[in-house]
């Protein structure tokens, strides 16, 4: 069945419901648009009208858009009048790629796709289970954030993305409900669902750390509710590795989600089997595909999602390969290294942003130039620099200190009773100096302690529950334990060792203003290292102002400032 639709007076882009037609952007001529399967059963559309959308969240209704869904027919029509134009969507069959043992996947199209739905008034709207709806309330949460709303119709279209959006912005949730809706006690009543189907492994997340990895499990774990804990299974490095084999064999799983290492350790001792595995998320991204994740990453995107070939007719051509396991890259930053992997493992991926979805192939993000190997360097090259910009908090405010060396525990001490800091995370750049960082501010009578990868997983879990409950003011750390970290308390980042480049300092930077919170970095420096702080100003665009901490007060010191700009970029 052709749709045919006539011209309109605006550029709308329109998500309709299952098996109906996908349309998109640009004034609608008349032409054929292809169809486009979807998982999830949208029971509204929802329209993206450039004008508008600059006014903050779209809704039909704050476009003028009433919506119906005739029910009760075997392919659901949705009826949209518009002050400007009447669209009639109706369902066709969509094409589909069946193969005896894989779930029918639709051959994904991304050309078709241009721009996502917005920011919508809640949940409901965006096609997840109702069993996940009801969780999400009882939880309080109940309005999506932009990213959200952006990956989570896209996700359940089978696509294969990268997220991307500033730290702190809810991308855990934007990839964990659309799973849920699909997999474990949660998920939607498939129809072609084989009864008696043996349970197995259908999601795996990784993560670079222990920290970020029990994250998320938790949170896993909070939508569960209790009595489904059991559907989610961590395979973190550094705890009982019988102890989880043990629980992969007793609960069966649905979700995992663990470190590279272990993950790779468990599967490779023929413990964890993800041939049927539907999704593979791979959180903090950039960081899995630094060099010493290689071997593990490599096992795991060959092992995960790669079904069984029974006979040599299942051979499944690359394309199909790809497609049977859905893979979800997430970061705040995406420099060309993740761009250059999601066209490897995934097949026409999109990249889902805040306020838009787009092919990834169509976004120009230039490689980092050979001369840029070096890490200050790389953040010259636009697309790194890019990735910071996009990840950093659009509320934090930004500061730096000179001090000597020997005064920077005394420096950040004084700092943090001037804002008044109650939860502050403080970044060095090596794991020896932490303890005496430590040690120094508990001499003052500031609760403090360290967090690093050589500590034990105990003395991690412990002094993370600390932190997070207010037992510790200050945590010391390096980049890797803090990645992806999550403490809504978090008012206060302090850089005691500068960070190595922009996209360091804006992970760094998003441990604080979580989901638009307000917070402080305030970088201390000494004066040797102030051209790099100018620098990343350069670079992130942000207003890094010197300052300095007097008589319990911060005070911004405005003719240093001027003296900094009269100099003029070094
Ligand atoms: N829709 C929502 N409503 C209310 N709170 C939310 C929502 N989505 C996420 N949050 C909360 O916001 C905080 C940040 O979410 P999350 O950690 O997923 O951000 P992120 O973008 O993954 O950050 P990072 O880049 O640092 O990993 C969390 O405490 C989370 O529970």
């Amino acid at each position: 069945m052709e749709l045919v639709i006539g011209q309109t007076q605006r550029s709308m882009l329109a998500y309709a419901s299952r098996g109906s037609y996908l349309f998109f952007k640009d004034s609608f001529c008349l032409r054929k648009l292809s169809a486009f399967r979807t998982a999830g059963y949208h029971r509204s559309a929802v329209f993206r009208n450039q004008a508008a959308h600059d006014n903050g969240p779209l809704t039909l209704s704050s476009l003028g858009i009433k919506h119906k869904v005739e029910s009760g027919k075997k392919d659901k029509v949705v009826l949209l009048e518009s002050s400007k134009s009447a669209v009639k969507i109706s369902s066709v069959k969509p094409k589909t790629v069946k193969n005896s043992w894989t779930r029918p996947v639709a051959v994904k199209d991304a050309r078709e796709i241009d721009g996502a739905p917005f920011a919508v008034k809640s949940f409901s709207e965006l096609g997840l289970s109702p069993l996940l709806i009801d969780r999400l309330e009882k939880e309080q949460l109940t309005m999506p954030t932009d990213v959200q709303s952006a990956a989570i119709p896209t996700i359940s279209q089978k696509h294969d993305v990268v997220i991307q959006s500033y730290t702190g912005s809810g991308k855990t949730l934007a990839y964990l409900l659309p799973i849920l809706s699909e997999v474990g006690p949660l998920k939607k009543p498939i129809e072609d669902e084989r009864s008696g189907q043996k349970p197995s492994i259908e999601a795996v997340i990784v993560a670079p750390s222990r920290e970020l990895g029990m994250q998320i499990v938790r949170e896993v774990e909070r939508l569960l509710g209790p009595a489904d804990k059991k559907f989610v299974q961590q395979l973190v490095g550094g705890a009982n590795r019988s102890r989880q084999e043990e629980a992969l064999k007793k609960n069966k799983p649905a979700i995992v989600v663990g470190t590279p290492g272990r993950i790779a350790e468990i599967s490779a001792a023929g413990k964890l089997h993800t041939h049927n595995c539907r999704f593979l998320v791979l959180d903090e991204v950039d960081q899995l595909l630094s060099f010493n994740y290689r071997e593990d990453m490599h096992r795991i995107l060959e092992h995960v999602g790669r079904g069984p070939v029974a006979k040599p007719s299942d051979m499944l051509s690359p394309l199909v390969r790809r497609s049977e396991r859905q893979t979800i890259l997430v970061s705040a930053t995406v420099p060309f290294s993740v761009v250059r992997a999601a066209r490897s493992w995934g097949s026409n991926p999109l990249l889902v942003r805040a306020k838009s979805v787009v092919p990834l192939d169509s976004v120009s993000i230039p490689r980092a130039t050979p001369s840029a190997l070096n890490s200050v360097a790389e953040s010259t090259s636009s697309s790194v620099t890019q990735g910071a910009i996009d990840s950093l908090p659009p509320a934090l405010k930004h500061y730096y200190c000179v001090t000597k060396a020997q005064h920077k525990i005394d420096t950040m001490r004084r700092c943090i009773h001037a804002l008044d800091a109650k939860a502050v995370i403080a970044f060095m750049n090596n794991t020896k100096p932490l303890k005496d960082a430590v040690f120094k501010l508990e001499g003052r009578g500031m609760k403090a302690a360290e967090l690093h990868g050589d500590l034990g997983k105990l003395v991690r879990s412990t002094t993370m529950k600390k932190f997070k409950n207010g037992e510790l003011r200050v945590l010391v750390t390096n980049e890797l334990s803090a990645r992806g970290l999550d403490v809504p308390e978090c008012d206060l980042v302090v850089n005691l060792d500068l960070p190595t480049d922009s996209i360091h300092y804006a992970h760094r930077a998003g441990r604080t203003g979580r989901l638009g919170r307000k917070g402080n970095v305030v970088t201390i420096c000494e004066q040797s290292e102030v051209f790099v702080v100018k620098k990343l100003r350069r670079q992130l665009g942000v207003a890094i102002q010197p300052c300095e901490f007097t008589e319990g007060k911060l005070t911004v010191q405005e003719e240093e400032e001027k003296k900094l700009e009269a100099l003029g970029p070094k």
